[in-house]
């Protein structure tokens, strides 16, 4: 096998997961994005990151993108040499916006892009990038834009896109919440009466973010994660509280601590602090960016 020596950038979205009653299926990709630019080298691995958790990661071959681009190659039969990766990150770290899952996807894509020759199909991409992230939603909407329903059959990941045209606002906490910290605060088991009322409302978002907004308050109840992860962001639970006893549409985004309201306008909401952002659907994905 062999490489390109690139240098090859790939722009992968952010993305808010579950969207209320869809815990681990539904994904919907924002229009925030993180670049990242390799190049392969003769030996050693640099790696420079600016922007969002650039004082965070580590700069070694434990860094996220790292480990899935070394995944992918793996798959693929052969390591390259050497690697530069320059990380230019959007997407904030613990957030509830899909950065593992952006990072992990980028790292794929790249990958790919390297390889001078086949490198893995969507289908090996998408299977990959689920395993590595432990659960297959943020990763659908990263790597394939628009509204994503994954589920699994047995091991193997699936995925159905959607286009969708919501405008949306995420409100971000300053403080992060590990997702690793709030899938920890779930039950084992819940009721039949809970997953049946998430069930129809999961189905029903569906038809609301495809084109019948007068639905999103209705649809975006949730029983199964939101009020069990509230003691991890009382803020956030809060804040979600109140727009929705207001009318609009919100949920915690991914595993939270972010807000995500299917609205704009809502600066007068925003908590001193916290950070704001208006966002379109990301209907591309990841990408490589041809300049
Ligand atoms: N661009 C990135 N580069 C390297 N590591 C990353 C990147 N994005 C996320 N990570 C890793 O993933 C962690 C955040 O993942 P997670 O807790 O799942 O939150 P999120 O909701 O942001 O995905 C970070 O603390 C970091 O270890
Ligand atoms: N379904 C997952 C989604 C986690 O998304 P993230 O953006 O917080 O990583 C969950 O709710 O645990």
């Amino acid at each position: 096998m062999s490489f390109i020596a690139g240098p090859v950038t790939v722009r992968t979205p952010a993305s808010s997961a579950n969207l209320g009653p869809g815990f681990d299926a539904l994904g919907l990709a924002l229009s925030l994005y993180d670049d990242v630019t390799a190049e392969v080298l003769s030996s050693g691995l640099e790696i420079d990151v600016v922007g969002e958790g650039s004082d965070g990661v580590p700069k070694d071959e434990t860094h996220l993108i790292v480990r899935a681009m070394y995944a992918a190659f793996d798959l693929l039969g052969e390591r390259p040499s050497g690697l530069r990766l320059s990380c230019i990150n959007a997407i904030p770290h613990g957030r509830g916006l899909g950065s593992s899952a952006a990072a992990i996807v980028a790292g794929i894509t790249l990958a790919n892009a390297l390889v001078d020759g086949d490198g893995l199909d969507g289908a090996a991409a998408f299977q990959l990038a689920a395993d590595l992230e432990g659960h297959p939603d943020n990763v659908a909407a990263a790597m394939f834009g628009g509204l994503t329903i994954a589920w699994l059959e047995g091991e193997a990941a699936q995925v159905e896109r959607l286009d969708s045209a919501v405008e949306v606002t995420v409100f971000i906490p300053s403080e992060a919440v590990s997702t690793e910290k709030a899938r920890g605060l779930l039950p084992e088991t819940v009721s039949h009466a809970d997953a049946s009322a998430n069930a129809g409302r999961a189905a029903l978002l569906v038809r609301a973010l495809t084109g019948a907004p007068h639905l999103l308050l209705a649809a975006t109840e949730d029983r199964l994660h939101q009020s069990y992860r509230a003691s991890a962001m009382s803020d956030s639970y809060d804040l979600m509280s109140s727009l929705r006893a207001d009318g609009i549409a919100a949920t915690i985004s991914g595993a939270g601590p972010t807000v995500l309201a299917f609205a704009r306008g809502l600066g007068d909401r925003l908590p001193e602090g916290w950070a704001l952002h208006e966002l379109d659907v990301d209907l591309e994905g990841a990408h490589v960016v041809v300049t």
